[in-house]
């Protein structure tokens, strides 16, 4: 019965001017149509002819057009990339440290130093980190080079990243204690560390809080405190609220060497405020600390008995 009913309600062939319904359209609608098309013929043609002139106007150009444009193509290229890593970074979140030690770990050349470094940048390019930037590597590295340390302290070793950066500037007498409070980070941090191709007799891993790493550290560097030794670099990358209580520590157990320790404060986020305390005491202990350098995102304090 359905199909009856649809059969005899299609058009007759032939018919194209109809309706469903087989009717006409009045004569008054036909004439606009024509108008319609006739206006719409023109603006094709103009439209045409535009684009045409617009060529032939353009060639001229063309050499100055591809001059500019290849000036600025590479710029507008890294603007694209710089937003795009941006939004990948907003996207994904939240740093995950077995997704950081992951991708450097596979992607990385094992045994070389710079193909480590380079793999960190190329992970925080596109994801939530918390390893220092190269920004604030380059500078550390200035501060390493000049203090030419034999003993090195770093509290929040996270990944590894910092641990690796210093290693690799250390003479071969020199020695590293790095901390992190997080067993998993100590574990993974540790395993890049040796990745780079640094030994354990270059490094070591204390898996607790700084304040109780502090307390075990004279044992742990065999000091000698006749012969004047102790930690010529100290680097404070862990909490900021930290950083006043452990060099308090520091001093208490005799660790910073009396000849002369630069202790280097980072700050992330422009968030110098957080230092507000330790600076004050440092300003305070004129007798032994002074400011070496203040840059944005870290300060360079040194202490001299
Ligand atoms: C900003 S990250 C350190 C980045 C690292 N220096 C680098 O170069 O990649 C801070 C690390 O400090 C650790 N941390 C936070 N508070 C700590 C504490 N009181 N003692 C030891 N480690 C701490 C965190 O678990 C985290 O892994």
């Amino acid at each position: 019965m359905a199909q009856n009913t649809q059969s005899s309600a299609a058009p007759p062939a032939g018919n194209e001017g109809s309706n469903t319904l087989g009717i006409s359209p009045p004569l008054s609608l036909n004439g606009a149509t024509e108008r319609g098309e006739i206006v719409l013929t023109v603006l094709l043609v103009s439209s045409k002819a535009f684009k045409m002139w617009l060529v032939v106007l353009s060639v001229p150009l063309l050499p100055a057009f591809v001059m500019v444009s290849s000036r600025y193509c590479v710029n507008v290229a890294a603007l694209c990339h710089r937003a795009l890593a941006w939004v990948l970074r907003l996207v994904r979140g939240r740093v995950c440290v077995r997704s950081t030690h992951a991708f450097v770990f596979s992607k990385c050349t094992h045994g070389k130093v710079d193909s480590v470094l380079e793999t960190f940048d190329l992970y925080a390019d596109t994801h939530p980190s918390l390893c220092i930037s190269p920004q604030i590597g380059e500078a550390l590295d200035k501060v390493v080079r000049r203090v030419c340390p034999s003993r090195v302290l770093e509290l929040g070793m996270h990944c590894g990243y910092g641990s690796v950066r210093l290693l690799r500037l250390l003479p071969s007498s020199g020695r590293l204690i790095t901390v992190e409070l997080d067993p998993l980070t100590a574990e993974l941090g540790e395993e890049i560390i040796l990745v780079a191709g640094f030994k354990h007799s270059q490094f070591q891993v204390s898996t607790s809080s700084s304040a109780e790493a502090i307390l075990t550290l004279r044992s742990v560097l065999e000091l000698n405190q006749e012969a004047g030794e102790g930690l010529n670099l100290v680097l404070m990358d862990h909490d900021p609220q930290q950083y006043l209580p452990d060099l308090l520590a520091l001093e208490r157990e005799e660790l910073l060497c009396p000849s002369g320790c630069s202790i280097l404060l980072i700050y992330r986020n422009q968030r110098a405020g957080d230092l507000r305390e330790i600076l004050s005491y440092i300003s305070a202990r004129a007798d032994c600390y002074c400011i070496k350098s203040k840059l944005q995102f870290m300060t360079e304090i040194f202490y001299q008995k």
